[in-house]
């Protein structure tokens, strides 16, 4: 697998590579963990070639957020990736990203308003942009999302749709089912920053869900449920809630009663310092 850091170099070698095949692109922050290399695994079931990137985006992250600590170690990712038979890295500096001048954002609207984009302002502008500048720099056939990040892959498909943002292959924006710890814990690369004590609360945060998704399925009230879930992450050692929704699967539109159609529901609380976010599929009652 070779590691390019300069434009020139990745297109290059990224026609190189489209001469004997598709091209799937994998997108992250690094760190990777086992979602990260699901998302590699599934990557080759639709692509001939894996391109994957790792860009710690600083203008995804905010003023007071963790874009210093955010856990950076390119020799070990290295090593994963190429385990798994990726064909390349694309591992760019932010000067490369972002040449002195850089003036343009792209913003998304609707999906990316409430959720994270309200606890996090401007953060899905940074994911959009950069996104977009991935896609334009690498130009892959297919490109792979964790559905962990449910939000954000409702932002992306919006932009490429909105963008014409032009993917040979049908289906094109894939998203993966959340990887998940035994105990039911998303993987996350932010659970490094978890103490010990803070990591077994941390499993609450799914079991919890999922003890609320019974309820919401059972007929009971959704905001008196959502309110339990609060508090029941409250006593498990969860130190502030950003939200607790359930959503329209597709629009995220907020749904005060029973679904009737495929719903969602996302969390994301703070754990000590550390933020989880988490989601899962709740059913429609049929209408
Ligand atoms: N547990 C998981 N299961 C499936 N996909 C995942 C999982 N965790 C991350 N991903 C996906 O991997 C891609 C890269 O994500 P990223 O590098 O930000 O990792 P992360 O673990 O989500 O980190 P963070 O702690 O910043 O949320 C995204 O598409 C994300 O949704
Ligand atoms: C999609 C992404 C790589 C953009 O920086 C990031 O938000 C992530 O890792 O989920
Ligand atoms: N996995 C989403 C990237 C972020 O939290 O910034």
């Amino acid at each position: 697998m070779e590691t390019v850091s300069d434009l020139q170099t990745l297109r290059e070698t990224v026609d190189e590579l489209r001469q004997s095949g598709t091209i799937a692109m994998v997108p992250t922050m690094g760190a990777l963990h086992e979602g990260h290399l699901t998302l590699v695994r599934e990557a080759k079931r639709h692509a001939d070639h894996v391109v994957a990137s790792i860009f710690v985006n600083p203008t995804q992250f905010g003023p007071n957020e963790d874009l210093d600590a955010y856990p950076r170690q390119l020799a070990e990712d290295q090593a994963k990736l190429e385990s798994e038979g990726t064909a390349l890295l694309w591992a760019p500096d932010v000067a490369a990203m972002y040449p002195a001048g850089f003036a343009t954002s792209i913003s998304v609207s609707g999906v990316s308003e409430g959720l994270c984009g309200a606890s996090r302002p401007g953060h899905f502008d940074g994911v959009a942009t950069v996104v977009c500048k991935l896609f334009n720099q690498v130009r892959p056939d297919v490109a792979l999302f964790g559905e962990k990040d449910w939000q954000q892959l409702a932002v992306i498909r919006r932009m490429a749709r909105d963008l014409d943002l032009a993917f040979p292959l049908a289906g094109n924006i894939i998203g993966v089912p959340t990887v998940r710890e035994a105990d039911g814990l998303a993987m996350s690369s932010r659970n490094a920053y978890l103490s010990p004590e803070e990591r077994a609360s941390a499993a609450r945060l799914s079991q919890t869900m999922r003890e609320a998704i019974e309820r919401i399925e059972a007929g009971k009230d959704v905001p008196a449920t959502l309110g339990w879930l609060q508090s029941e992450l409250v006593s498990a050692g969860f130190a502030s809630i950003d939200y607790a929704t359930l959503a329209d699967a597709d629009s995220l539109t907020p749904l005060l009663s029973a679904p009737t159609a495929p719903a969602r529901l996302l969390v994301a609380a703070r754990i000590g310092t550390t933020r989880l976010i988490d989601n899962m599929h709740v059913e429609g009652e049929a209408a």
